[in-house]
């Protein structure tokens, strides 16, 4: 099985996290954290930043790694890096996605995430106070 390898940002503010709508594709409409594949020659950190500016219009600090999801789908196996992310400049204004949510520790699980999500947003859980 092919192997996709993904970078996603988690970006909190406030204690609530940025989930963002797939506006597109096999998931659309399924909740996730922005971010997408990372290129040949690409670190994870190089290729989150460039997928937060191209989907969000907004630079960001790539800070610690948060979580390695590793998950099955039917068609590929996806190894997903998620990184805890600051707003440096920008808006995070949707130019892909079709709806974002800050979230708080009450409502993470308010959205319907992508199947390889629900153990990060479990640990999330434990990260917001
Ligand atoms: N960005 C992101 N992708 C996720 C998450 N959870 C999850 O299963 N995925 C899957 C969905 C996709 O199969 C894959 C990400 O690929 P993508 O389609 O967003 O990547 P991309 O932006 O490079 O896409 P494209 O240019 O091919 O449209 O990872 C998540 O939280 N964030």
């Amino acid at each position: 099985m092919k192997t996709l390898h993904v970078t996603a940002a988690i970006i909190i503010e406030e204690g609530k996290v940025f989930a963002t709508q797939r506006g597109y594709g096999e998931f659309k409409d399924g909740w996730e954290f922005p971010g997408g594949k990372i290129e040949d020659g690409e670190t994870p950190e190089e290729a989150l930043r460039r997928e937060i500016m191209e989907e969000l219009d907004t630079k960001v600090m790539v800070g610690e790694l948060f979580d390695t999801v590793e998950y099955d789908y039917p068609k590929f196996h996806l190894s997903m890096q998620c990184y805890l992310c600051q707003v440096k400049e920008g808006d995070l204004r949707l130019k892909e996605h079709e709806n974002a949510k800050w979230l708080d520790r009450e409502h993470l699980f308010d959205v319907d995430w992508l199947p390889a999500d629900i153990g990060i947003i479990s640990h999330l859980e434990k990260k917001l106070s």
